[in-house]
């Protein structure tokens, strides 16, 4: 559906030139939504707005729906850019149109009279929870019902491509929670393709099938959302993730556990284990395995169960007992059933 190749974006800033895109190629299929990550800088913005052309890319080739929008004059992009709908993070409201006249506004550009235009808005607004809110101005409603006015109005042209210019960024995360879902339910219901980008891997988990992880203007990493969360190859990736999973134990955790694991005058070994599961390993009975065949005693001494596109997620600390031998076939059982195991401590 959006295929970018070779996208370059160079700028002009007051020391230089600023390389914001370094040669980006992606392709986003149709009806999915696509999560673009990165932190401050790293070109998201700049990214997103190659798409419709807000941005004209220095070099490289934007084609969007079987269309190179690269290759098109003004009035061939002016049409195209219809079937790109766009909301923003500061909604991008005016404030002297009330809701409705919002959602109105690009179908009056269009040309479209009163009575179809009546007819297209009232369905958005209902569509969106904001039926019983048509007369009120922005200064009169919440950001996240302005924001919910702004989906409205991104969708009135019948876009097949929504963007997402950190749509949620502004917002506190119970209002996040219910943006995203609307998002979601419209990708759903109206098959629509969308392109997020954001800073928070917290959006990404919610609602994206796919993400791509941009540093410096490059894309270092992408995947299925599940698979990049579980495997994570870059160490820009590990560093987002650490904010919905993270890798270190808080220092309390571990002085207790460095107790634990002080030696008790018996055979065995200890291990200090993490455990990363993702998808339907947490269906699995794995740590009972570890008691029941490998004769283990454990001790959970940190978590973090989560889900991401509605499947187990998560991370657990585990201080596992016993014989050397079965600590290591213990590790190689969890390992053989897709469970990344890092050993953290040992005695
Ligand atoms: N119009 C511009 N002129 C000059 N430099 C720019 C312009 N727009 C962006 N940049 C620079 O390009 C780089 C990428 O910016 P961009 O806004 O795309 O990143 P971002 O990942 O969206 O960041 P943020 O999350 O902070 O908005 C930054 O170094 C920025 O300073």
């Amino acid at each position: 559906m959006i295929e970018l190749e070779g996208i370059h974006q160079t700028y002009r800033g007051p020391q230089g030139p600023v390389h914001a895109l370094r040669g980006i190629d992606l392709q986003v299929a149709r009806g999915e939504v696509f999560g673009v990550i990165g932190r401050s800088g790293a070109g998201k913005s700049s990214l997103v707005r190659t798409i419709n052309l807000l941005n004209r890319p220095t070099q490289g080739r934007v084609t969007v729906a079987g269309r190179e929008l690269t290759a098109l004059d003004a009035r061939g992009l002016r049409e195209a850019r219809r079937g790109i709908g766009m909301v923003f993070q500061h909604f991008n409201l005016l404030s002297s149109r009330t809701v409705f006249g919002n959602v109105a506004l690009p179908l009056e550009l269009e040309g479209l009279d009163v009575a179809a235009i009546r007819a297209r808005v009232g369905p958005l607004l209902e569509l969106v929870g904001l039926s019983g809110l048509a007369d009120r101005y922005p200064a009169q409603i919440s950001g996240g019902q302005k924001q919910r006015v702004g989906i409205a109005r991104a969708l009135a042209s019948r876009p097949q491509v929504l963007l997402s210019d950190e749509a949620t960024s502004a917002l506190d995360p119970e209002t996040t929670r219910a943006i995203l879902a609307l998002l979601r339910q419209i990708n759903r219901e109206l098959q629509l393709t969308v392109v997020l980008i954001t800073h928070q891997m917290q959006v990404i988990k919610q609602v994206a099938h796919r993400v791509a992880v941009l540093e410096a203007g490059e894309v270092v990493e992408q995947g299925e959302t599940l698979q990049v969360f579980s495997r994570p190859a870059h160490p820009m990736t590990r560093s987002l993730l650490d904010d919905v999973v993270p890798r270190e134990l808080p220092a309390h955790v571990l002085e207790r556990v460095r107790a634990l694991l002080a030696p008790t005058g018996g055979h065995g070994g200890a291990s200090l284990l993490r455990l990363v599961f993702a998808g339907a390993d947490g269906d699995r009975p794995l740590l009972s395995d570890l008691v029941r065949r490998f004769g283990l005693d454990l001790n959970i001494v940190h978590g973090q169960i989560d889900e991401v596109q509605g499947l187990p997620f998560g991370s657990l600390a585990v201080l596992a007992r016993g014989a050397q031998a079965q600590l290591q076939a213990a590790i190689g059982h969890l390992r053989a059933a897709g469970v990344q195991v890092q050993e953290i401590a040992h005695a």
